[in-house]
């Protein structure tokens, strides 16, 4: 695919699989990065910035293998992000070649907070670096991205120098980035259009801008900036992060469709004009965004807008009055926009798998027959002690059955807990290893998830501090499927788990165990001897 520097419409690159992952806890193996991908190609992402090659060689698998698999021909760009670096573009062009359509982002700070104190280096020297790193990340690829980080903080007049340097070196986009999202919409604005002004040269090449929600004006100023010319926005499924995380690609996406009359002048066109202006295909959005959270570990909030659960309910005695009488007189968009199907039926234990097949397919779930076999066994277990299943419900066993599993990892065969007001809490739990003994132990806590953990504890002997542990309702009512998330720390590295059952304690143990085999995995493939080390010494 080429994109065309004079694009009439938004290109989206999605940077979920680097800035996203980049959120503490979101770590994700190749595996899970991949599902990610082939889920954004779905969803009809120009860009997928999968990873920065250089920075682990999990990353570069990751990046290498979506390159590989999802970087097809007349499919995504695959990306990777390179310090301005010899080392790190080389790493970024090893891994993105695989792709019929790559690309290396390169970026270096161009403030004059980041040149003192980060790269202790003169203008000079950032200069000369951005002009033969872009050259040389050109000797690789024909489509080099260049970032000037901190953008938004730097003297203009450098800030247009370095631009036109890049430029002159051969890049092909140039991203602004908000790096510490300090902008506010109306100075985004002139920022652009002071480059769009003063940097030469601009015919051949698409500008970008990528900015960063610390105060919440992350998707308002990449708008700001669409409205002054740029055309390629850098976003994250669900606006996940470093720290406040990223403009989300379904606010930026949706705001462009629904206010498509508002957004036409700004692209010359009519403004009745009823061509999208992003390739996205909307009715995919859910999906991806349910994919991410379960992946990632990183809940989305209730009243997120577009994809939270709140987004289309309506609680209030006259907002359900006007919504009876007529959609939208409270409704800007439709639920099915997005994915989420109007026309809910009602699943129960007497439901045949037809009719879950074909719950799931409007749903968006494509699953392989030996997946939808395992997600109906359970759907049948769930449907005996809960009356109705709701569509939540079904995503939340859909998610569950068809994670990507740890190979070789940890798995509960069993638990049972009693707890009570007159007892002590006790777990008793038996784990399978990853050297397939079968191993029971039982253990006391001060409640009934502290004896479970405990019990876990005693078979998997990976030292962690659990820095978060959160229950979610899926639906409303007594007999709720409950999803737990949890976080476990390891050194400096977060570990992310996620499980849902009727019963939350259960729920509970096999969150934590999903976290502790991804942090065995992470541990076998960067301490190989470490790990072999906790597969034995449980007893
Ligand atoms: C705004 C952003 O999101 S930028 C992307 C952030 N992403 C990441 O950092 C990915 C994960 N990072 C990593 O795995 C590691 O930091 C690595 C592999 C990239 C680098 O690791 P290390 O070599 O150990 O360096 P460390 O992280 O301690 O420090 C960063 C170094 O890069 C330098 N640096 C930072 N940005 C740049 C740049 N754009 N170009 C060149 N050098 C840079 C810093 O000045 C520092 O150099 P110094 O050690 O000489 O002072
Ligand atoms: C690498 C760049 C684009 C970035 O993530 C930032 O500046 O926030």
């Amino acid at each position: 695919m080429s994109i065309q520097p004079q694009t009439d419409r938004v290109i989206i690159f999605d940077t979920t699989l680097r800035d996203g992952e980049q959120s503490p806890g979101a770590t994700l193996n190749v595996e899970e990065k991949l599902a990610i991908a082939h889920q954004l190609a779905l969803l009809g992402v120009d860009v997928i910035e999968a990873g920065f090659a250089a920075a682990s060689p999990g990353d570069f698998a990751a990046v290498k293998t979506i390159a590989q698999e999802v970087g097809v021909s007349g499919g995504p760009i695959i990306c990777s992000l390179a310090r301005a670096t010899r080392q790190d573009i080389q790493a970024a062009a090893q891994a993105v070649q695989y792709a019929a359509h790559p690309r290396i982002h390169t970026m270096i700070s161009t403030s004059d907070i980041h040149l003192k104190y980060q790269l202790r280096k003169s203008r000079e020297e950032v200069l000369a670096i951005a002009k033969e790193m872009v050259a040389y990340a050109k000797s690789f690829v024909d489509d080099v991205e260049f970032s000037p980080m901190d953008a938004s903080r730097t003297d203009p007049e450098f800030l247009y120098q370095v631009l036109e340097v890049a430029i002159a070196s051969g890049a092909t986009t140039i991203n602004i980035p908000d790096t510490v999202g300090y902008c506010t919409p109306k100075e985004m604005a002139m920022l652009i259009q002071g480059i769009r002004e003063h940097v030469s040269n601009f015919d051949n090449v698409i500008l970008s801008v990528h900015t960063q929600n610390d105060l919440g004006l992350a998707t308002a100023n990449a708008l700001a900036a669409l409205e002054n010319g740029v055309r390629q926005v850098e976003c994250t499924i669900n606006g996940i992060g470093e720290r406040a995380g990223n403009a989300a690609l379904e606010e930026i996406v949706m705001a462009l469709q629904v206010r498509k009359p508002y957004f036409n002048p700004y692209f010359n066109r009519p403004v009745d004009s009823e061509a999208p202006l992003t390739n996205i295909k909307t009715q995919e959005i859910y999906k991806t965004s349910c994919l991410v959270s379960q992946l990632t570990g990183m809940q989305v909030q209730a009243n997120k807008a577009i994809v939270g659960a709140n987004a289309f309910a309506h609680e209030s005695g006259i907002h359900q009055d006007g919504i009876l009488k007529h959609r939208q007189t409270y409704e800007i968009m439709e639920a099915a926009s997005i994915g989420l199907p109007e026309n809910r039926i009602v699943l129960g234990k007497h439901s045949g798998r037809n009719a879950f097949r074909t719950r799931l397919q409007e749903l968006g779930f494509q699953l392989s027959e030996a997946d939808l076999n395992k997600a109906f066994s359970r759907f049948k277990e769930v449907a005996d002690k809960k009356k109705e299943m709701s569509d939540w419900d079904l995503e939340a066993i859909v998610r569950d059955e068809t994670q990507i599993q740890v190979e070789n990892a940890f798995q509960i065969e069993h638990i049972q807990v009693i707890c009570g007001d007159s007892t002590y809490p006790s777990a008793t739990i038996t784990v399978v290893t990853p050297e397939r003994q079968i191993l029971t132990v039982a253990s006391v806590g001060t409640g009934p998830v502290d004896a479970v953990y405990q019990a876990i504890n005693q078979l998997v002997k990976i030292p962690n501090q659990l820095i978060e542990f959160s229950v979610q309702s899926v639906t409303g009512g007594i007999d709720a499927l409950g999803t737990v998330t949890v976080r476990a720390q390891h050194q400096e590295r977060i570990f992310s788990g996620q499980a849902s059952d009727t019963d939350i304690v259960v729920a509970a143990a096999y969150a934590y165990m999903n976290a502790l085999n991804r942090l065995y995995r992470y541990l076998q493939q960067s301490e190989p001897t470490v790990s072999a080390d906790f597969a034995t010494t449980v007893h």
